[in-house]
């Protein structure tokens, strides 16, 4: 049977007194039923209410508040972990225990979430114990390696789909872009996802901050391809660390990070047009050394209102903010004081996300084929319409977290089909030969967990002609 040991999560932070205590001190016993109860209820608003995974997570241990952080992290971790492998663990089931599709939900559930367990390594006798399961419910358990074995023996194509925990048009999406190395990728999907921080360049450089993190007992290792970035133990609460309140450091991806680098934007004016709340942006202002206007667009009032607040803490002060209109008239009157006048413009699309399955796994059984089209549709409209404002000799960045071709080559074919006066600089020229070759190939920015460790991103350099 696959076996995960790696908890995986990227949940809600357990609470804690400071990072480098919680590790040096030994863990209290988890209470199963308490951390049962609470499993039962986050994974349930996922399952059966559709909720994200991160805001059920959030709303559960918000109100059970006499749960112990390790008792947290256990909640956090076995329904992330499930929602990895929620595929996987209901063929097991189905096939271990006769009669489990006709079980009442809540019992499905504690199964499921006892299978997955199991999944990940721990010992199916101690699963059963403190799952509170016996009779038919225990021989379920102990019967999952006879269903490992039925899963294994389903043709290539069908074993994928289930073994990976994707949805059958997802897998087919998986081979067209992966080939041969479908499996890898999807497993490296499965993985938990690092606690990437970016350095604040106003604050000082990667060794001052990782330094500054060490103090306060965090350990880090530099990101292997970002300059900018550490990677924290993902135990840590970024968010309560003192270099963290006073701005050194944001959480962003390293691909992210990789993608923000495409920009260089220079001291003038620069446009980040779906700003969301700022990751790039912030990163945009420090390559702009907090100099010219940097107009950071969103459709979202509550993003933009979080970019202001990282903005004050970052110490970030060339940065306009604007709630735009989502489309017609009034979302092309709201751009025409920037028409022709920017000199960099960033278009991080909103799209399917397949890249970040490692944070999310729960949207991958939302996805539909009609919502990869409606973003595909909304992708060309936008960069059309962000595209009016590079001024001759700029450039337009577009980037994706989306693993798709359609979301990404095929949207920058169509662009530059219709304009003729754009071209493509290849990415390797704005991050060096030795970064760019093993971000590459090709002329884009394409990056998948299972090659380079980051969320799957896309990015390409268009460049107006003068
Ligand atoms: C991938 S997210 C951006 C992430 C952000 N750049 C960052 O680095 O944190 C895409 C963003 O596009 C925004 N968006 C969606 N439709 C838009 C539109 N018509 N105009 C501008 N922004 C839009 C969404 O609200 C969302 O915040």
């Amino acid at each position: 049977m696959k076996k995960n040991p790696r908890p995986p999560t990227r949940a809600p932070q357990p609470r804690r007194d400071s990072p480098a205590g919680e590790a040096s001190r030994a863990p209290r016993p988890v209470r199963e039923d308490l951390v049962l109860q609470a499993c039962l209820e986050a994974y349930g608003f996922v399952r059966h209410e559709g909720r994200l995974a991160d805001r059920a997570l959030d709303f559960t241990l918000r109100h059970k508040r006499n749960l112990y952080s390790n008792e947290r992290r256990a909640v956090a971790e076995r329904v992330y972990a499930l929602l990895r492998r929620q595929r996987t663990v209901d063929f097991l089931l189905e096939h271990a225990h006769r009669g489990f599709i006709r079980l009442d939900k809540t019992r499905q559930d504690v199964l499921r979430l006892a299978a997955s367990r199991i999944l990940h390594g721990e010992p199916p006798e101690v699963v059963a114990r403190t799952s509170a399961l016996t009779g038919q419910d225990a021989d379920a358990l102990a019967a999952l390696p006879t269903a490992a074995r039925a899963l294994e023996s389903l043709p290539p194509e069908k074993r994928f789909a289930i073994a990976a925990s994707l949805p059958d048009f997802l897998a087919r999406r998986f081979r067209e872009v992966f080939g041969a190395d479908a499996e890898r990728a999807a497993e490296a999907m499965n993985e938990r996802a690092p606690l990437t921080a970016r350095l604040n360049g106003f604050k000082g450089d990667r060794e001052q901050l990782r330094a500054l993190l060490e103090k306060e007992g965090v350990s880090v290792t530099p990101t292997p391809l970002s300059p900018l970035g550490l990677v924290l133990d993902t135990r840590t609460n970024a968010f309560s660390l003192d270099a963290f309140r006073d701005g050194w450091f944001e959480l962003q991806d390293e691909g992210s990070q990789l993608l923000g680098m495409l920009v260089d934007a220079p001291p003038t004016r620069v446009v980040d047009a779906c700003a969301g709340a700022g990751g790039k942006t912030l990163q945009l202002a420090v390559q702009m050394k907090n100099r010219g206007d940097l107009h950071a667009l969103d459709v979202d009032e509550g993003r933009i209102d979080e970019l202001r607040k990282r903005a004050r803490r970052a110490g970030v002060h060339n940065v306009r903010t604007q709630v735009i209109p989502a489309e017609g008239p009034e979302a092309d009157a709201a751009l025409e004081p920037l028409k022709g006048k920017a000199d960099r413009v960033l278009v991080d699309a909103p799209c399917s996300g397949t890249g970040t399955f490692r944070r999310k796994p729960d949207a991958r059984y939302r996805l539909t084929p009609e919502m990869i089209e409606d973003h595909v549709a909304r992708q060309k409209r936008l960069l059309e319409r962000f595209s009016q404002m590079v001024k001759p000799g700029g450039r337009l960045i577009y980037g994706t977290c989306s693993i798709l071709r359609e979301e990404n080559e095929a949207v920058v074919e169509d662009f530059l089909a219709r304009h003729p006066d754009y071209s493509v600089r290849p990415v390797a020229e704005e991050l060096g030969a030795e970064l760019g070759a093993k971000v590459g190939p090709g002329p884009f920015l394409r990056l998948a967990p299972h090659q380079h460790g980051t969320d799957g991103f896309f990015g390409a350099i268009l460049v107006r002609a003068k």
